[in-house]
C-alpha cells in the first residue's frame, strides 16, 4: 500500500504524509505523542475518513480483506459468538467453533460463548475483537491500542497468534501501541507520527535504536529497550 500527498483536516488537526509505503506481509508498528495523527490515518485506510486531498493506493486489497479492531471495541448486542462470527456470516463463510472455542479458552475466556458481548469487562471485550479478527483471516489488519488493557499472558498469547498468522498467512499487520516493548517485540517497521506527520518510517531496529530524528529521539528518551532484547526476539 502506498499513501500518496494525502491531507485530511479533522476539527484544528491536520495530518499531512507526503509518501508512506505499507509493505505488504509486514508488521508495521505506529507510535507517535496523543493526537499525534496515527488513528486518523488507520480510518483514512479503513475508508471512514476521507482524504482531503492526495490518496491511498491500495494495490490489488480490496477493501472487504481490511480489518480494524479499536481501544473501544465496536460489538453487536448479540452473543460472544455471533460477534466472532459476524464478518464471515456476512461474507457467506462458515465458521469454524472448535477454533473459536480454542481461541476462547487459551485467553482466559472458556466456555463464555453464549454471554452478551457487551456484558463482558473492557479487556474481555478486546478479546473479543482480537478473535473477531482472527477469525475472519484478513489481508490487511490494523490494531488500535486494542492489547493496551490485557493482562500480561493474554498479551503474550495475542502477540503469539499475530506472528503465527503473519507467518502462515503472510498478511499485513499495523499496530498503534504506546508501549514501545510491544512493538519491539513484533513490528518488522516503524513509523513515527509527530504532529500529524511522518518524521521517520523505516526498519524497526533502526527507528527504535539508532534513529538520529531528534523527534524520535526525544519519544524515546523515556524508554528503557534493549536491543539484545530485540535479537532474540524471533528465538
Ligand atoms: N472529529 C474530530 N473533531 C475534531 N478533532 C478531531 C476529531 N477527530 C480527531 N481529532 C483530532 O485529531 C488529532 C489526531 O487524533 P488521532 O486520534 O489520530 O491521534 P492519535 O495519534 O491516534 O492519538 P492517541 O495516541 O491519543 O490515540 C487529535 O488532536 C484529535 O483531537
Amino acid at each position: 500500500m502506498k499513501i500518496i500527498n494525502l491531507e485530511k483536516r479533522v476539527g484544528q488537526f491536520v495530518l499531512q504524509i507526503d509518501h508512506l509505503e505499507i509493505e505488504e506481509g509486514c508488521i508495521h508498528g505506529l507510535i507517535g505523542g496523543n493526537g499525534s495523527g496515527k488513528t486518523t490515518l488507520m480510518k483514512l485506510i479503513m475508508g471512514i475518513l476521507s482524504p482531503d486531498s492526495g490518496h491511498i493506493e491500495y494495490e490489488g486489497l480490496n477493501m472487504r480483506e481490511i480489518t480494524m479492531t479499536s481501544q473501544r471495541p465496536y460489538l453487536l448486542h448479540d452473543t460472544v459468538y455471533e460477534n466472532i462470527v459476524y464478518p464471515l456470516k456476512i461474507r457467506g463463510t462458515r465458521p469454524d467453533r472448535e477454533k473459536i472455542g480454542a481461541y476462547l479458552e487459551s485467553c482466559g475466556m472458556a466456555g463464555k460463548e453464549r454471554q452478551a458481548a457487551r456484558s463482558l469487562s473492557s479487556g474481555e471485550q478486546q478479546k473479543v475483537s482480537m478473535i473477531r479478527a482472527l477469525c475472519f483471516h484478513p489481508r490487511f489488519v490494523m490494531i488500535d491500542e486494542t492489547l493496551s488493557n490485557l493482562d500480561p499472558d493474554s498479551v503474550e498469547f495475542f502477540e503469539k497468534q499475530i506472528l503465527r498468522t503473519r507467518e502462515i498467512e503472510g498478511n499485513t499487520w499495523m499496530l498503534i501501541s504506546h508501549s514501545l516493548s510491544h512493538i519491539a517485540r513484533l513490528c518488522d517497521r516503524v513509523h513515527v507520527f509527530y504532529k500529524g506527520k511522518v518524521v521517520q518510517s523505516g526498519p524497526a531496529r533502526e527507528v527504535l535504536f539508532h534513529s538520529e530524528v531528534p523527534e524520535v529521539r526525544h519519544f524515546l528518551r523515556g524508554e528503557i529497550l534493549s536491543e539484545s532484547a530485540f535479537d532474540r526476539r524471533n528465538e
